[in-house]
């Protein structure tokens, strides 16, 4: 059996993961200092609680486990926090993943699935966008993944680290069978904003900028499910068993959907009306991100099953109603 040991294990996307390798027949370690994730989300193994900036403690924890592979998404994740305290960023994320990436090769873990983002990419030059897209972030948490995606590079190169990152679009929804789901105090996500606007009476959405250059005049975004995310981190954990290297895979569906779209879905699927007010943009944000995702179906084998943004909407509704 191989072992995989998740950093962020206890956050949305990670808990996601460790479902999904533990049904893939992987032993799976969560490691997480618990700062923005869940005890309750670690299900499929055990928790170690420690931080990727302790060097000892992933040391310790490396040195049990003896990870085949080590799956890295313990980070922070708010734009607009990252525009205010950019040092928490480059602390927690940059300097974090440089020393899990010590402490890894010096015991000899040389594989790693990184949670990188679209965020990298900036303001498109061009759409569809694709791994060879020029990547300038417009934020510091975009640098903080831009800079962690650099050192894997150069540590690969120096030292022999093999590695598969992946540049998330828009994670959404939450596990099919309701056992985890999308969970951030605060929620600055729009899916399940516009849910709680839908179905707790008071509650009003607002459309962040209804003049972008779009169909509509609301952002578009590549939304694609959490338990199709996860299974791509199988199967990138399955091609770093094979082979070496470092390869880098954007994974969405190549299909944006508008703010308004996404609040006529939670409309259809919730059986009421969210109580919409329109706002300016959001500071940061592009008009549009679409993934050029090709490369993932080619050499991973990865088909998005669960990313129709009804679907999407619909397990993001049955979690936060059965909470
Ligand atoms: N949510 C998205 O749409 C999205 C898109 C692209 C990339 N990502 C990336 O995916 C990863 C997971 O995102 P998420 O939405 O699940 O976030 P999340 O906040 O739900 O999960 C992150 C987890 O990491 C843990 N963590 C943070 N700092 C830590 C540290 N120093 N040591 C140990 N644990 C620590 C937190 O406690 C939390 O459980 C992140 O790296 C994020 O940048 C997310
Ligand atoms: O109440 C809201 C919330 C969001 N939005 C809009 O909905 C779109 C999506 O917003 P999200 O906050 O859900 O997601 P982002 O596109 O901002 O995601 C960014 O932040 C994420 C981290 O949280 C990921 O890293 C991702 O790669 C990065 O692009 C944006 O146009 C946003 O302005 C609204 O209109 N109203």
């Amino acid at each position: 059996m191989k072992t995989v040991l998740v950093t962020g294990g206890a956050g949305y996307i990670g808990s996601h993961c460790c479902k999904a390798f533990a049904e893939a027949g992987w032993s799976v370690i969560a490691y997480d200092n618990l700062s923005r994730g869940w005890r309750d989300a670690v299900k499929w193994g055990p928790l170690v609680e420690g931080d990727i900036c302790d060097a000892a403690a992933v040391s310790a924890a490396l040195r049990q486990y003896k990870p085949d592979v080590v799956a890295h998404f313990a980070a922070y994740a708010y734009v607009g926090e990252s525009v205010e305290r950019p040092e928490l960023y480059y602390r927690n994320n940059s300097f974090g993943s440089l020393v899990l990436f010590e402490e890894m090769l010096k015991v000899g873990a040389d594989k790693l699935i990184f949670s990188s983002t679209c965020a990298s990419y900036g303001v498109p030059v061009r759409s569809p966008i694709d791994e060879m897209h020029p990547q300038s972030p417009i934020n510091p948490y975009g640098w903080s993944k831009f800079i962690i995606e650099r050192m894997v590079d150069s540590l690969s190169f120096a030292h022999g680290l093999n590695a598969v990152v992946l540049r998330y679009f828009n994670a959404a929804g939450c596990d099919p069978d309701g056992e985890i789901g999308e969970r951030h105090e605060p929620e600055t996500h729009v899916i399940p904003l516009a849910i709680e606007a839908a179905v707790r009476p008071g509650r009003i959405f607002t459309v962040n900028g209804t003049d972008f250059d779009t169909r509509d005049g609301t952002a578009v975004r590549d939304y694609v499910h959490v338990t199709d995310l996860a299974r791509a981190h199988v199967l990138a954990g399955e091609k770093l068993l094979r082979d070496k290297g470092v390869d880098v895979y954007n994974l969405g569906t190549g299909t944006g959907t508008t703010v308004k779209e996404l609040v006529d879905a939670v409309n259809r699927a919730s059986g009421s009306r969210v109580p919409v007010a329109y706002g300016p943009r959001r500071a940061g944000d592009p008009p549009a991100l679409v993934a050029a995702a090709g490369k993932a179906y080619r050499e991973l084998g990865w088909v998005p099953e669960q990313s129709g943004i009804d679907r999407i909407v619909e397990t993001a509704l049955a979690w936060y109603r059965s909470r």
